[in-house]
């Protein structure tokens, strides 16, 4: 049996992702101890009920002696979490994240990072609408993609050091890819971060709707309308968060979409029927090659494998 990748590990944050990690790291023996912290005083209360692991009164004590350091906090509060250990921090230790943004998680960590710490920001491209400790479950990072965004530097010890954690992804059963942040921020934009905005708006739309339709609208809302309202579930600071730290890749994503949205209106409002079949048949097509493909991750890691995730 191989044993755990890190001796100690330190979780900063213990909502969905944090405590998913602690207890996948436990499950698969990834890491030996498992030291927690959250800066709300509620939630580590809940954490160590929900026995994560051992949770500590300040970021400086879970991180001293922690070979790996993972933030698991919305984007916007990475630089001061990093501001509050770094100084605890041991040296040839990893510094590391889960943020949903690479570029601005990266410039906000090197702001305080320590001398000879490596500083390695991940993203696992898995989660739910849901969010809090009593949210997560050890299989969520199961056959899903973990990115890795390293710095752009090749001595030997920073490379050993992303082997490490890569492997301890890989123990979580994740499938790790190394690419550059920003890169990573363009993609994610149209993957991950367009689709919320446009859930939380069309929610938004139908519920205004609503006061002028009598109830139709939550009454018969079915199918695709229900998949939108789980998405827009999802946590407001976390999502606030993504957009204002993204604002870029974001906006120009958008202004595409709304160019191709703009295209569709036209052929409905012209009675252009082939437009619309040419661009509907394009995008089953499209659909179908992703499942070909063997990519359909709908059925593994978006809210929908829960099934031994425990009841609260
Ligand atoms: N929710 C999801 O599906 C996914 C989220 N992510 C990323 O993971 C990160 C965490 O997200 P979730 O776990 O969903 O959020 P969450 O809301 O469930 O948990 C975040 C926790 O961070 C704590 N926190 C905030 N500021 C802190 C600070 N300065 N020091 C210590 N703790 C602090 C909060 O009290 C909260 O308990 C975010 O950056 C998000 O972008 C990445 C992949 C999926
Ligand atoms: O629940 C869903 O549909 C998701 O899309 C989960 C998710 C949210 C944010 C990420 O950065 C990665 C995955």
């Amino acid at each position: 049996m191989i044993g755990p990748v890190f001796d100690r590990i330190a979780i900063i944050g213990a909502g969905l992702i944090g405590s998913s990690i602690a207890l996948a790291a436990r499950e698969n023996g990834a890491a030996g101890k498992i030291a927690i912290y959250d800066a709300d005083e509620e939630v580590r209360r809940r954490a160590r009920q929900l026995g994560l692991g051992e949770v500590c009164e300040t970021a400086a004590n879970a991180c001293a002696d922690a070979d790996c350091v993972i933030l698991c906090v919305p984007v916007g509060a990475i630089e001061a979490a990093c501001e509050a250990l770094a100084p605890s921090m041991k040296p040839g230790a990893i510094l590391s994240d889960v943020g949903s943004v690479k570029e601005k998680a990266l410039a906000a960590m090197q702001t305080h990072c320590s001398e000879g710490v490596h500083l390695i920001p991940g993203h696992p491209i898995a989660g739910t609408e849901k969010s809090g400790p009593e949210a997560g479950f050890s299989t969520l990072f199961r056959d899903a993609w973990y990115i890795l965004t390293p710095l752009p530097q090749q001595e030997e010890a920073y490379n050993s050091a992303l082997d490490r954690l890569a492997a301890f992804w890989e123990m979580l059963g994740s499938k790790v890819e190394i690419m550059e942040a920003g890169r990573h921020d363009r993609v994610l934009a149209i993957t991950s971060h367009l689709p919320h905005l446009i859930a939380y708006n069309i929610v938004s739309t139908a519920y205004d709707m609503e006061s002028v339709g009598e109830g139709e609208v939550v009454k018969y809302s079915a199918g695709g309308f229900r998949d939108f309202t789980r998405i827009a579930a999802s946590d407001p600071t976390m999502w606030r968060d993504v957009f204002l730290n993204n604002r870029e890749a974001v906006l120009e994503t958008l202004g595409r979409f709304s160019e191709d949205l703009a295209a569709l209106q036209r052929a409905i409002r012209w009675g252009d029927g082939d437009t619309l079949m040419k661009e509907f048949e394009r995008a089953r097509g499209i659909r179908k090659a992703i499942i070909d493909a063997g990519q359909d991750t709908s059925d593994v890691n978006f809210g929908r494998n829960m099934s031994d995730k425990p009841k609260h």
